[in-house]
């Protein structure tokens, strides 16, 4: 469970003095998510989400991601939108930690994904892409090649203790990709972790996105990318070509994709893959025994890597490239 930081109740009663939100009815750690801490705060006028930033999120970077959670929902993205204190100020410090109050999402997340669940992300993720197209402020990807780098540094020497030639094989994908990562495709706001975990749905539609936490500028694509990883794969391993199909084939009802961005999509898979490998490869190798977050498999996505170095071209991911492209 993610809760990294206690919040006495104290502490909460004062936090909480400092908006017109009424007195605290409950506050509950949720049980989910391995990067911040997360609450379900109830006070008299509803229920809200009570987030506390920790490891990864450099605090420089929330009026970024709490920007872009009001610039989204203004233009019709359902997303949480940051709750101001009677100061106007939504950041703010509780328990020694930058604290945000967020509005609550109805929905669920789903724990079984079926294949409608992947077409309607895929119009809600190109939704995301277009809305973000004006968004003002700048965030580079931390996690993109030089991060990855860093991450490779930090896990290289014990990465064989979860599986002999892991190592060798992190190298080898990280220079192969280094020496061809494209430099050329639409970049614009991506959301950079749109996991199932990330999207609600209610009777059966999205309902709204959250844990804007990676969102950054990069490659559009890589956002589609990271998706087919997500999403399209089952639990067995085996990659579903029909949810890829719909995925992709919604997300270009709205955003056209370009020849050379599917083209690229094989290689932005990998990019993909190869971060979720290594993040979870460090978290692996890093979590105190006894913490109460459940680790997530960095092999699944060592096994997803392996799927995307065999594709030969976008027919695997079901689709043909337009008419007219080489
Ligand atoms: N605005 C919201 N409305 C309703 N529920 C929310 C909201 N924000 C978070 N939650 C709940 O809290 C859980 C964890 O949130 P979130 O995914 O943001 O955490 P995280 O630690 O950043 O996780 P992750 O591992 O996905 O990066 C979600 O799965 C959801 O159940
Ligand atoms: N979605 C990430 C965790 C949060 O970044 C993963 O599954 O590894």
């Amino acid at each position: 469970m993610a809760v990294y930081t206690e919040v006495s109740d104290e502490d909460l009663r004062s936090f909480i003095a400092q908006y017109d939100l009424g007195a605290v009815v409950s506050c509950k750690g949720i049980a989910e998510g391995v990067e911040n801490s997360n609450y379900l705060l109830v006070t008299e006028t509803g229920p809200f989400i009570l987030t506390l930033y920790e490891k990864r999120v450099d605090p420089a970077d929330l009026p970024f991601f709490l920007g872009l959670m009001e610039h989204l929902s203004a233009r019709g993205v359902t997303c949480p939108l940051p709750v101001r204190g009677r100061d106007g100020e939504a950041l703010r410090s509780l328990c020694g930690r930058p604290a945000v109050i967020v509005t609550f999402l109805a929905g669920m997340w789903p724990r079984r994904i079926l294949p409608e669940h992947c077409a309607a992300l895929g119009e809600g993720l190109a939704r995301l892409h277009l809305a973000g197209a004006d968004f003002p402020l700048r965030r580079a990807n931390a996690l993109s090649l030089d991060g990855w780098r860093t991450l490779h540094a930090a896990t290289h020497g014990r990465a064989d203790a979860v599986k002999p030639g892991l190592a060798a094989a992190l190298a080898a994908e990280l220079a192969e990709l280094e020496r061809c990562w494209p430099a050329d495709l639409p970049c614009g706001v991506i959301h950079a972790d749109l996991f199932p975990d990330n999207v609600f749905f209610r009777d059966g539609a999205l309902s709204g996105l959250i844990d804007f936490y990676f969102a950054c500028n990069d490659i559009l694509a890589y956002d589609v990318a990271v998706c087919l990883n997500a999403w399209c794969f089952e639990a067995d391993g085996s990659f579903n070509v029909t949810k890829a199909r719909l995925m992709l084939a919604s997300y270009m009802k709205v955003r056209p994709l370009s020849a050379a961005e599917l083209e690229a999509l094989p290689l932005l898979a990998r990019g993909s893959a190869l971060r979720f490998l290594l993040t979870r490869l460090y978290d692996w190798l890093n979590t105190p025994a006894g913490a109460l977050v459940k680790r997530k498999d960095p092999l699944e996505y060592l096994h997803k890597l392996r799927f995307h170095q065999q594709v030969r071209g976008i027919g695997e991911y079901g689709l043909t490239l337009p008419a007219g492209a080489a």
